[in-house]
């Protein structure tokens, strides 16, 4: 276990192992394939990016591995509808809800009741290494699911992402140097997240996505991750022809976080 990630990785296996006892795969799998009508998250962001606008996955999170607790007062739904609304002209795209409860302090429930209070698709985040995440992630309502590069080989991120697509769930797959993102490209899925957060250091560098982003074809939809705090590093960006963004810290920590949004996004 030498880092948070393979730490994360392991804690998640023993979850995953647990669940399983209580409800089998086969009948998450059946369970999942009862679902109807996902959300099309794909299409919420490039609508944004037609009008012009910023296309924002805006998150909910209420703690991290690397700052602790980010809000004390925490009600997912109405955090949802906040970003839902903005401040009537700037507003989220998407929404990105944690559902990882050892090291993000979240709960599947978290993404049912966020989901339930507005109309935006919602992304599971959270650490995807067995299929049976991927049922369980239709099942709580998931409209598009994250696949972390590092995390996974190819052939399993392959297939996670035919299971995602075979619900009807959209997959944003998250990397964090060239030969991640070269992996990422060999998958089906128009959306690549980048990360500016090494999720081993933590350590954030916006250049990560400025270096990384001319590798990404212009049919990819380049969504930056992570560290964009200011309206300048929201200029930065677009500047570089990059205009989809999943931010979360910066949201959690201000008093509403769709006014924080419309600030941040709003020009
Ligand atoms: O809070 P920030 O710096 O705005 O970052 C949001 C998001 O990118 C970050 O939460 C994240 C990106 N990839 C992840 C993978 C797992 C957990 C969390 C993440």
């Amino acid at each position: 276990m030498s880092d948070i990630l393979d730490k994360i990785v392991a804690v998640k296996r023993e979850e995953i192992a647990f669940a399983a006892k209580r409800k089998p795969l086969a009948a998450m799998r059946a369970d999942a394939q009862t679902r109807v009508l996902t959300r099309d998250f794909i299409g919420a962001m490039r609508r944004k990016i037609a009008a012009g606008q910023s296309a924002v996955i805006a998150e909910i999170k209420k703690a991290s591995p690397s700052k602790g607790v980010l809000r004390e007062e925490f009600i997912p739904a109405d955090i949802a509808q906040a970003y839902a609304e903005g401040d009537g002209k700037t507003s989220a795209a998407c929404l990105s809800v944690l559902t990882d409860r050892e090291f993000f302090q979240g709960e599947p429930d978290f993404l049912k009741q966020a989901r339930a209070s507005c109309e935006l698709p919602v992304l599971r985040k959270d650490f995807m290494v067995d299929p049976y995440q991927v049922y369980e992630s239709r099942v709580m309502g998931a409209d598009c699911i994250l696949l972390i590069a590092a995390c996974l080989d190819d052939a399993r991120m392959a297939e996670l992402e035919a299971i995602a697509r075979s619900l009807d769930m959209a997959v944003l797959v998250e990397v964090h140097d060239g030969a991640e993102l070269q992996r990422a490209l060999r998958l089906k899925t128009p959306l690549i997240g980048i990360n500016n957060r090494n999720l081993r250091s933590f350590e954030v560098s916006l250049d990560t996505t400025l270096s990384l982003r001319q590798e990404v074809p212009a049919d990819r939809l380049l969504v930056t991750e992570s560290g964009i705090r200011m309206p300048a590093d929201v200029k930065t960006m677009r500047d570089a022809g990059v205009n989809a963004f999943l931010v979360g810290e910066a949201f959690m920590r201000a008093d509403d976080p769709g006014l924080a949004l419309a600030e941040l996004f709003g020009h």
